[in-house]
């Protein structure tokens, strides 16, 4: 592609690739200078050009030279257009997600439909990029824009026609997903996580708005769960741009849930939709996992899927990695859980889909990470403490903060608590713990294969360190 096609009077160079971290760039490529959380990427303009830079996408004020100046006031913004034109084409569906929890377990659900339905189908989030039968990591929910455009186009190379990916906040306010026309997105909830970024709940939901105000297409569609209180806003904005809403949940229209019958391996629902009753057992547990299902059917109904066969596929789903999924049975007969949950909101959630089936003890595994709102620490032991029978507190990923600290202000919330340090030796007095009525809940790290500390990421996985305790 030439550097004339992307921005019209420019040199006829020709274009090799797009960089936003200097140590990437090579000759021919376009550099993203932006101004970052930790330092200014204008500092690296020079060293782009040296590596080979021929042009630089930057704020007007930055110093380019000997390279041309795509001086843009929102710099990542122009960026990421640029760079869809030189990575296009994309799979002809894409649909986005947004919402502090459910997410991952949303366009999970999504890509499942989907396959069900025939189309070949890929999605990207906190599980990596995933395609029926690869998962490739990429470190964060949403990619970096370099990294997630260059995804999108291998997939539709590789015959992928519809993609579900997870808008994080971080990633919307950093415009890591524009360029690609978006044709529906799903708002889930909002609750406290991340106020360390965007510092108020009001910012913290504004970077989501945005997937609704700006990202989504002009012709798009939005599904909201419309039970969560910050749902009117978002219908508000994607109404306010003349687009269609459908809202699911047990005050939804589109989708409405008028029954659930939890049971041990799942739940029964009911859900009216268009005049019609319809009837489908979730194999999945836990009331947030309706939620998201209704969701991710509201995505595929919004993309033309049809509505009876669509909910009748729910009742093919299977379960998503780390969302309370069912580790091992104990010796003693006592279920073992993992879940993600690492916000006050999601912790509640996960405990109450297991408190029903507890007829003895709940038995719960908390911590949090280190470098993440720190707000939420003593919010997420409070709940623990309310509502479960046993709480031990432990480490999550502690990254550069004390794991001590960590904990203590988790235990704020639950003085009662049992502090081990350790997350082996807490998963192992858990289980050790947990009589054949009991259950137990390891929470915070879902399908995590690492913790870390300081600078390292040690091996780490919930569910084989609970399979290796329980045997
Ligand atoms: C706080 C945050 O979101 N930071 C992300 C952001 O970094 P940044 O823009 O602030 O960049 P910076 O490190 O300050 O550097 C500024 C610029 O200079 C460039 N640079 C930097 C150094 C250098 O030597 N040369 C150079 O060119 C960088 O490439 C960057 O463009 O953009 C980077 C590139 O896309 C991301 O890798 C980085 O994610 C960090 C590692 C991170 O931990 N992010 C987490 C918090 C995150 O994004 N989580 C969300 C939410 C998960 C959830 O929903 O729970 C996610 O989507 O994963
Ligand atoms: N709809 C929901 N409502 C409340 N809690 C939920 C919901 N969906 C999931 N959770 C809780 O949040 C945890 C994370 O779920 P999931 O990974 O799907 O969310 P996410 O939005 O992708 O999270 P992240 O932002 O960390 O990527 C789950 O393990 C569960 O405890
Ligand atoms: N991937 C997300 C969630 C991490 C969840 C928890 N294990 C933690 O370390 O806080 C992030 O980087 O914010
Ligand atoms: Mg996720």
């Amino acid at each position: 592609m030439k550097l004339s096609t992307l921005v019209g009077g420019a040199p006829d160079a020709t274009v090799t690739g797009f960089a936003i971290d200097h140590r990437k760039v090579a000759p021919g490529v376009v550099f993203g200078a932006f101004q970052g959380a930790v330092v200014n990427g204008e500092d690296y303009i020079a060293a782009a050009v040296a590596g080979g830079a021929i042009a630089v996408v930057a704020r007007p004020e930055a110093q380019v030279v000997g390279a041309l100046h795509i001086a843009d006031a929102n710099p990542r913004r122009r960026f990421a257009q640029l760079a869809a034109q030189f990575f296009a084409p994309f799979p002809e569906v894409a649909v986005a997600v947004t919402g502090t929890n459910g997410k991952t377990s949303t366009v999970e659900m999504v890509r499942q439909l989907w396959r069900m339905a025939g189309f070949h189908a890929a999605s990207i989030g906190t599980l990596g990029v995933t395609t029926a039968d690869d998962r490739v990591s990429t470190g964060l929910t949403t990619p970096d824009i370099v990294t997630f455009l260059s995804n999108v186009a291998g997939l539709k190379r590789e015959g992928v026609s519809h993609l579900a990916f997870e808008a994080s906040s971080h990633g919307l306010s950093q415009y890591r997903t524009e360029g690609l026309a978006v044709r529906a997105a799903a708002f889930t909830n909002l609750s406290r996580d991340h106020l360390d970024y965007h510092g108020t709940m009001a910012a913290y939901l504004d970077a989501k708005l945005r997937l609704f105000s700006e990202v989504l297409a002009d012709d798009g569609t939005a599904v909201v769960w419309a039970d969560d209180p910050a749902s009117a806003r978002v219908a508000e904005v994607a109404r306010a741009r003349g687009l269609r809403v459908l809202s699911v949940g047990t005050t939804g229209e589109t989708l409405k849930l008028v029954g659930r019958d939890p049971t041990l391996l799942g739940q029964g629902l009911v859900i009216e939709a268009e005049g019609k009753t319809y009837k489908v057992t979730l194999p999945l547990i836990g009331a947030y996992q309706a939620a998201n299902a209704l969701t991710s059917a509201g995505l595929v109904i919004a993309c033309g899927g049809d509505v009876a066969t669509t909910i009748a596929a729910l009742g093919r789903l299977q379960p998503v990695r780390g969302r309370l999924e069912r580790a091992v049975i104990a010796a003693q007969g006592a279920p073992v859980y993992v879940d993600y949950a690492h916000t006050p909101d999601a912790l509640e959630a996960a405990i109450s889909a297991l408190k029903p089936h507890a007829a003895g003890r709940l038995i719960v595994v908390i911590g949090a990470g280190g470098d993440r709102d720190q707000g939420k620490r003593i919010e997420m032991g409070r709940i623990a403490a309310a509502m479960a029978d046993h709480v031990i507190v432990t480490d999550d990923n502690p990254r550069s903060e004390d794991p001590a600290t960590i904990r203590a202000m988790v235990l704020a919330g639950a003085p009662e608590a049992t502090e081990i340090g350790s997350r082996r030796d807490a998963i192992g007095a858990a289980i050790a713990m947990a009589g054949p009525q009991d259950i137990v809940l390891i929470a915070g790290k879902g399908h995590e294969q690492g913790q870390i500390v300081g600078d390292l990421v040690l091996p780490f996985d919930d569910v084989s360190v609970a399979r290796e305790m329980a045997a």
